[in-house]
């Protein structure tokens, strides 16, 4: 992937370093992408021209908005994840009753149906950021079918719910409970060979059927009927009930281990869980041999499940850094965030967005830039509207991309150390990487390697995690396993499966290095040696720091800034914007 910003680094004037470069001969010019980058929001502009001086950049203006006072910040409501148990709606109870009018003592059975349960679906929008709401939640009710009524009038359905989610939430399920599983509620129709064994003389079917001691057996379907309410219990015991009608579902349980990537919005909500069908009214079982049908149906009582949704952020660009590194000071320089900025480790708990915008706030875009048409959603062939493949095929225009600054990793981060893991997931769906290494806080290639090492740690881990479900999601438990001799014969599903995780859906990302707090004293040394550390990973001499093979080494670039001062970042917007376009 070729950037479409200059490789030279003479682009990222030395504002800070005029020494640095003035010694190899490059002479102090004006950036090449002088515009100034007006940030949502504030509308400020920042002059950013390479005449600032390294004295200016070393006095930075305490309580501006790039220097703020701790308790200056905002912090909205955030969670990445949230564990939620979702119950669809049971059907509601047939009804048995009978029309009675005036001189009509003995009516027709005019019992309504009961409504049908509300299902549960998901939806994947644009308007949702957080999953705080979701967390704190935990349950979500489908309204109940009502129950049908006299006068044949039917129960209405309950409602539906429809959980929405930020786009980028991954739904996992836990667990379920379905009553349907062990066997359907309504029984299909018996077949003539079953009907004929069940075939009782007439004098057979007087009788009730007894048990070893006597006793009258009680029908095996009848906690599933509604009995008349005056009815005794001897003639409960007598009754002879139907096989329940088959009937068809209005909708399909999703299989059991779903797994919802929602990467995109989703145009239509995904059934999560279907409700239960709603009982039948007396009338559905009169027959020539059954006048006055003393029963109903009972609604079907829905399934429950247990769903774990996951937030992975959808941002174009995830910084990555050390504790203390600046990284909220720099999404603060480059956006119209208020992320907390503060001296000491872990200020940041909980992942920031900013927005920064492209153009002036007049239409006119500072710089040009143009966002790839996404990749066609594959078709539903079941779907009666589907979306048209074709709607995106030319590149957009960019006005703006979102930066998200996840919270400081330590060594060990992969393995839970500090905030850790949690929120590393961030990283994993942003297009391109920014490392943001503070260059007054030791080597810098040193801190690169570190962190790159725990990314690249926490890549494999999610690969293997990956292909564990993968497999488990592959495995067709029910397989008739008896025409064989293998003892395992669900394990030839693994065969595809890749054995070797290599951490690359991270490491070939596309990254640069945000070389931040460059106003610092005696930092030049260190600049230099982090410049020549990448110029030698991008020539293919030194291997990727991760140590992955095939990652991305196109190009890599060091940045030099001082973000409290604002000097310096608009070359960060630029060459972002460079590797976004590809
Ligand atoms: N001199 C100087 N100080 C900076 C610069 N950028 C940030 N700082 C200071 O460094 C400290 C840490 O900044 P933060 O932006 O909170 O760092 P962070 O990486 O977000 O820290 P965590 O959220 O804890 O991971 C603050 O006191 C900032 O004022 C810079 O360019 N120059
Ligand atoms: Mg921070």
């Amino acid at each position: 992937m070729a950037s479409r910003c200059c490789p030279n680094p003479r682009i990222f004037l030395p504002f800070l370093y005029p020494s640095v470069f003035s010694a190899n001969g490059v002479g102090l010019s004006r950036p090449r992408f002088a515009a100034a980058v007006v940030t949502a929001g504030s509308g400020a502009r920042r002059d950013n021209s390479s005449s600032a001086t390294a004295a200016d950049a070393t006095t930075p203006d305490s309580n501006s908005r790039l220097n703020p006072a701790p308790d200056d910040y905002s912090m909205p409501y955030f969670a990445d994840q949230a564990q939620l148990t979702v119950f669809a709606g049971h059907g509601g109870n047939g009804c048995i009753s009978f029309l009675r009018e005036a001189y009509l003592e003995d009516g027709p059975p005019n019992g309504g149906d009961g409504g049908h349960g509300g299902n549960v679906y998901i939806q994947a929008t644009h308007g949702e950021t957080s999953l705080h709401k979701l967390a704190r939640r935990r349950f979500v009710r489908a309204g109940r079918g009502k129950h049908g009524q006299g006068s044949a009038r039917s129960g209405p359905r309950g409602e539906d719910v429809v959980i929405s989610v930020p786009v980028g939430t991954v739904v996992t399920e836990l667990s379920r409970d379905d009553p349907d599983d062990g066997g359907l509620f309504y029984d299909r129709p018996m077949t003539l060979k079953e009907k004929r064994r069940k075939k009782r003389s007439p004098a057979e079917e007087a009788e009730p059927e007894l048990d070893e001691h006597g006793d009258p057996v009680e029908h095996p379907n009848l906690h599933k009927f509604l009995l008349y309410p005056g009815i005794s219990s001897s003639e409960r015991k007598r009754i002879q009930l139907p096989p329940l009608p088959r009937r068809d579902r209005l909708f399909v349980q999703p299989r059991p281990g779903l797994h919802l990537d929602l990467s995109r919005p989703t145009p239509r909500p995904i059934l999560l869980a279907a409700g239960g069908l709603g009982g039948l009214g007396n009338p559905h079982f009169v027959s020539r041999d059954r006048k006055k049908p003393m029963f109903a149906t009972k609604g079907e009582p829905a399934m429950s499940m247990q769903i774990q949704l996951e937030l992975k952020l959808l941002a174009d660009v995830g910084l990555v850094g050390l504790p203390n590194a600046g990284k909220s000071t720099l999404l603060r320089a480059i956006s119209n965030s208020r992320a907390r900025v503060g001296n000491w480790a872990f200020t940041t708990l909980q992942p920031n967005i900013g927005t920064v915008v492209l153009d002036n706030n007049k239409g006119r875009p500072t710089v040009t830039s143009f966002r790839r048409p996404a990749e066609p959603a594959p078709i539903d062939p079941y779907d009666p509207d589907p979306v048209d493949p074709e709607a995106e095929t030319e590149p957009q225009q960019r006005t703006r991309f979102t930066v998200a600054d996840i919270p400081g990793l330590i060594e060990g981060a992969h393995l839970d150390k500090g905030l850790g893991i949690a929120f590393l997931r961030h990283v994993e769906r942003a297009g391109v990487l920014a490392f943001v290494i503070d260059l007054g806080a030791g080597n810098a290639v040193a801190a690169l390697k570190s962190l790159w090492n725990e990314v690249g740690l926490y890549a494999q881990m999610r690969e293997e995690e990956e292909r564990d479900r993968e497999r488990a999601a592959r495995i067709d438990w029910t397989a008739d396993t008896s025409n064989t001799d293998d003892c395992w014969p669900a394990a030839k599903v693994f065969e595809d499966a890749p054995e070797n995780t290599t951490g690359l859906h991270i490491a070939a990302k596309p990254w640069f290095v945000v070389a931040t707090k460059g106003d610092l004293p005696d930092t030049q040394e260190n600049f230099k040696e982090l410049r020549e550390y990448l110029a030698v990973v991008t020539n293919g001499t030194e291997p990727h720091p991760s140590g992955v093979d095939g990652a991305w080494t196109e190009n890599v670039a060091a940045i030099p800034v001082s973000a409290i001062n604002g000097h310096g970042v608009q070359n960060i917007v630029h060459w972002t914007v460079g590797l976004l376009d590809g």
